[in-house]
C-alpha cells in the first residue's frame, strides 16, 4: 500500500484539476478525484495524468509552459467505491469544487464516509469547501450534520475539521485541441493563485495546521477579511465585466474589460465603492488595496485566458445574493455611507442577462415580467423602494435596457 497521505477531490472540472488537484499532488498527496461524470472518471482512470496549460503572456515561454499531474485516480462519486475511499486510512483531507449548490448532494457521501471512518477507527481528516462563496464549508458541514447520528457528531467534532477558505484563479472553459493538449483532461489556468484557508479549524496533530502541509496553501485566522475582500473585488468585478460585456455582445472577459465603458464602471465599482468600503471595515490599507484593485483588473485584461462571460456571469440568482458579490458589496457601502452608482450598474446589467441555456437566467426574466422590477429589486436585494441605492439600480436598468437593444431582440430582453 502506497505511504503517501490520500485526498479526494469532489468536482474534477476546472478548479478541481487546475488548482487544487495540483497543489495536493506537488505537495505529495495521492489525490482521488470523486465526480458524478461517468466519461470524465472513466478518461482519469485511463490516463492517470493530465497536463496544466499556464495560459500567462508574460511566460518565458510564451504561454507554453505546461505542468504534468501523474498517479491521479477517479472514483464515481455515485458509486459505492466513494465510500471505500472516504473510509481508507491514509485519507487526511477532503476538498470540493463542484458549486455551492451541489454541495447539498454531496453532504450525505462525506456523512456516510465520516459514518464508515468511526466504524473503522479511521484518523482525523479535514474537509476544505474551495467554492466561491463566504463560509461555503460551514455550509457543507451544516449540510453533513443533518446526516449523522448523535454518536457520529461526537466522532467529528473531535476528528473531523471543517475548515472555510478563499480560492483564487481564472480557470476559464479549455480546448485542448486550441492548446496542442494531449489529453482532454488538460486544463488552462491564469499563473496567478491563492488559497487562504482558515488554520484555527484544521484538527491533527498540531491543530491549526494540516499534518501533510500543502505547498502554496496560506494558514490564517482572520479568513473573514480575505473571504470579503476577494468575492467583492475579483468577483464583483469579474460579474460587472461579464454583464456588462454580454450586454454590450461581447464575448470574453479580456474583450469586456478592454472596453473603456466596461472598464471605467468596474474601477469606479472596484476603488470608490467595494475598495472604500472594505477598506473601511476590515482597515485594509487604502494603497495596498488598490494596487490589489489594479493587479486584477490585469488579470482580466490577459488575453491568452480568454475566459467566457458566459461562464462567469453563469448563475446570476446567485451572483444577485444580499451576501454574494453584487449586492454584498452595496450593503457594505450603504453601512458605510457611500454612495454606489458603479455596483448599481452592475447590479442592473446582472438584472438584464439573458441566456436561455441558463436557468436562473429564465427564473430571473420570468420574475421580473411576473412582479415587476421595482418590486422584483426590493425582493432580491433588500433595497426598498424610495432608496437611492434601489433608485440607482433602476435607473441604469432602463438606461442599459435601452443600449443593450442594440444587441439583443426585444424578445430577448423581454421587459
Ligand atoms: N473556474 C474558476 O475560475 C474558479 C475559481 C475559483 C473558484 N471556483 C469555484 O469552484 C467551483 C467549481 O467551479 P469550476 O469552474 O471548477 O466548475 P466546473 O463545472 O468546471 O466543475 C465542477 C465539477 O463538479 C462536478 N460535479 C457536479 N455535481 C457533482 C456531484 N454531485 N458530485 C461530484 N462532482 C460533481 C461536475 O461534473 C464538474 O466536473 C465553483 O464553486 C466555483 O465558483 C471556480
Ligand atoms: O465561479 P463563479 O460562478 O462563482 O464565478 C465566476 C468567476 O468569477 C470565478 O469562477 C472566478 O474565475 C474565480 O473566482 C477566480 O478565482
Amino acid at each position: 500500500m502506497s505511504l503517501k497521505p490520500r485526498a479526494i477531490h469532489f468536482g474534477a472540472g476546472n478548479i478541481g484539476r487546475g488548482f487544487i488537484a495540483p497543489l495536493l499532488s506537488k505537495s505529495g498527496y495521492h489525490v482521488v478525484f470523486a465526480d458524478v461524470d461517468k466519461e470524465l472518471i472513466h478518461t482519469i482512470n485511463k490516463e492517470k495524468a493530465y497536463g496544466v496549460h499556464i495560459l500567462d503572456i508574460s511566460t518565458d515561454e510564451g504561454g507554453k509552459r505546461v505542468e504534468e499531474i501523474i498517479h491521479v485516480k477517479g472514483v464515481l462519486s455515485t458509486s459505492d467505491d466513494i465510500l471505500h475511499e472516504l473510509a481508507h486510512p491514509k485519507l487526511k483531507v477532503i476538498t470540493t469544487a463542484v458549486g455551492v449548490p451541489i454541495l447539498d448532494k454531496i453532504a450525505p457521501t462525506i456523512a456516510k464516509g465520516i459514518k464508515a471512518r468511526r466504524e473503522a477507527g479511521g484518523g482525523t481528516i479535514n474537509i476544505i469547501a474551495c467554492e466561491n462563496a463566504i463560509g461555503a464549508t460551514a455550509q457543507l458541514a451544516e449540510k453533513v450534520r443533518l446526516h449523522l447520528d448523535a454518536e457520529d457528531i461526537a466522532y467529528a467534532d473531535l476528528h473531523v475539521g471543517f475548515a472555510n477558505c478563499s480560492v483564487d484563479r481564472i480557470v476559464p472553459p479549455f480546448t485542448p485541441g486550441e492548446h496542442d493538449a494531449e489529453s482532454v483532461l488538460d486544463v488552462g489556468v491564469e499563473e496567478f493563485f491563492e488559497w487562504i484557508v482558515e488554520g484555527p479549524s484544521l484538527k491533527g496533530a498540531h491543530p491549526g495546521a494540516l499534518d501533510h502541509p500543502i505547498n502554496g496553501m496560506t494558514l490564517t485566522g482572520n479568513l473573514a477579511a480575505y473571504n470579503e475582500r476577494k468575492l467583492f473585488t475579483l468577483n464583483a468585478g469579474h460579474a460587472i465585466t461579464a454583464y456588462l460585456g454580454h450586454l454590450k455582445g461581447l464575448h470574453t472577459v479580456d474583450e469586456s474589460i478592454a472596453h473603456p465603458d466596461v472598464a471605467a464602471v468596474v474601477r469606479g465599482a472596484l476603488h470608490h465603492e467595494s475598495g472604500a468600503a472594505l477598506c473601511r471595515k476590515h482597515k485594509f490599507d487604502e494603497k495596498a488595496h488598490g494596487e490589489y484593485i489594479e493587479k486584477i483588473i490585469v488579470r482580466f485584461e490577459n488575453e491568452a485566458v480568454k475566459d467566457d462571460v458566459v461562464r462567469v456571469g453563469r448563475q446570476p440568482l446567485r451572483k444577485l445574493g444580499r451576501g454574494d458579490r453584487l449586492v454584498g458589496p452595496a450593503r457594505m457601502c450603504v453601512e458605510y455611507d457611500i454612495p454606489v452608482h458603479n455596483l448599481a450598474k452592475g447590479i442592473a446589467a446582472a438584472l438584464l442577462y439573458r441566456n436561455d441555456d441558463d436557468e436562473q437566467s429564465v427564473e430571473m426574466r420570468n420574475a421580473i415580467n411576473d412582479k415587476g422590477i421595482h418590486k422584483y429589486v426590493v425582493e432580491l436585494t433588500g433595497f426598498e423602494e424610495g432608496s437611492d441605492v434601489h433608485a440607482h439600480i433602476l435607473q441604469s436598468y432602463n438606461e442599459l435596457k435601452f443600449q443593450a437593444v442594440e444587441y439583443c431582440t426585444i424578445t430577448q430582453l423581454n421587459t
